[in-house]
Parts: structure tokens; sequence; C-alpha cells
């Protein structure tokens, strides 16, 4: 823990379907991270969709300005020496880039972790109910209202079809949750980030 504890402020980047496991192991390392007085923050994109991207539905622009949004925010963590925990969808491949060379211009270490996990298990999972929610209106032919945003079925995206999630093609960590337990993926994300 050394390492992490020496090191300037970072950004920890979880991407990953919707029930692939990104807030369980976002909250998994902060209770491990806090417990060893490393100070960190977890930013993770249902709180953010209440509150700063309130305005904000889930087509690709506006997931995308969703991702810089928490991006400028986890970047004012890290500057500060805290270790910014982001979990968000962010199924743009651009706009997490573009996160990684805003963080490479301040000199900010930026961690892409990327969770592997079938958009079928994810559904078997439904921790939130999202899926079975998309699929009733889906049959029903209706419109689904998340908070104060009416989606369209184009908007749905990454509840309905794979390839709208850009699966990261160099992420500094995949971790499957498909076949290994939260613990497993902890250790082995914490065993990562302390030899970075
Ligand atoms: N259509 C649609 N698309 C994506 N997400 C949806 C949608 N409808 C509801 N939700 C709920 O909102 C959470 C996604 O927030 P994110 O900020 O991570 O999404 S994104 O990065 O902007 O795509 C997401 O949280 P997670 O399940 O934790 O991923 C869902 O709970
Ligand atoms: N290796 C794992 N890492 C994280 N979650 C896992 C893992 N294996 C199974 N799960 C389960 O998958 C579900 C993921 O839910 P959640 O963390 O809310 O996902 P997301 O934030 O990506 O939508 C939880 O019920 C969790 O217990």
């Amino acid at each position: 823990m050394d390492t992490i504890l020496k090191k300037e402020g970072s950004t920890v980047w979880i991407t990953g379907l919707s029930g692939s496991g990104k807030t369980t192991l976002g909250l998994a390392l902060k209770t491990y991270l806090t417990s060893r007085g490393v100070p960190c923050y977890v930013l993770d994109g249902d709180q953010l969709r209440g509150s700063l991207s309130q305005d904000l539905g889930y087509s690709s622009m506006e997931s995308e300005e969703n991702a810089r949004r928490a991006g400028e925010v986890a970047l004012m963590f890290a500057k500060t020496g805290f270790l910014a925990i982001c979990c968000l969808i962010s199924p743009s491949k651009r706009a997490r880039n573009a996160i990684r060379a805003r963080h490479a211009h301040l000199r900010l270490a930026f961690h892409e972790i990327h969770l592997k996990c079938s958009l079928s298990i994810c559904r078997a999972r439904d921790p939130k109910g999202w899926y079975s929610k998309y699929e009733v209106a889906r049959l029903a032919h209706q419109q689904i209202r998340v908070g104060s945003v009416n989606l369209k079925y184009e908007d749905i995206g990454s509840f309905l079809e794979e390839n709208s999630y850009d699966i990261p093609d160099e992420p500094d960590l995949s971790l499957d949750t498909e076949t290994q337990g939260v613990s497993e993926c902890l250790n082995t994300l914490v065993n990562y980030l302390k030899l970075s």
C-alpha cells in the first residue's frame, strides 16, 4: 500500500455494462483504502445522474458529456491528492480516452479498469431491475421514464445491445466478474495499484 500512499492523487476509472459490478467493486476498493488511511472518493454514475448530470439522458452524446463531467470532478479530487474511484458505464471509447488525455496533461495517473461480463449475465443479475423494466417497455412499445428523462428506444443502448458499449482495446486492467468473485477481483485490483 506504500506505493499508493506515496503517490499523488490519481483516478481509478471502472467501466463496464450495467450489472457488471462497478459499484460493488468501487465500494469494496473504497473500504479497503479507507481502512488503510488512503484518501479516496467514489463517484458513481447512478448518483451523478441524480445530481451533477440530472439534465442528461442516455443518448451517446449525453453519455459522453456525463463521462466528461465525471472525469473533470475526478481530476479535481486527484489534484488534491485523493484517489478518485469512478464507477460509470462510460460506453464511449472516445470519452474515456479524452479523460485519460486530460489526466496525462496534468501529469496525473489514470487507470482504466474494464469489468468484463456478458450482457446475458448482467441481464440475469439485473441488480436494479432496469433490464426487466426495459424488456417490459419494449414488449409493450412504451417509452421509459428515468428520473426526469423520457427515454426513446434508440437511447436505451447498453441495456439492449452489447455492441453499443465500446469494449476497451487496451485497458490498464481487465477483470472478469463473470468467473471471479468480488474479493478475487479486489485483490487483483489492489495488487495492480500497488505496482503501478
Ligand atoms: N438507458 C440507460 N443507459 C444507461 N444507464 C441507465 C439507463 N437507464 C437507467 N440507467 C441507470 O443509470 C446508471 C448509468 O449511469 P452512468 O452514468 O454510469 O451511464 S453512462 O456512463 O452515462 O452510460 C446505471 O447504473 P449502473 O447499473 O450502476 O451501471 C443504471 O442504473
Ligand atoms: N466479481 C464481481 N465484482 C463485482 N460484482 C460482482 C462480482 N461477481 C458478482 N457480482 C455481483 O454482481 C452485481 C453487480 O451489481 P453492481 O455493482 O450494482 O453493478 P454495476 O454498478 O456495474 O451496475 C452485484 O449483485 C454483485 O454482488
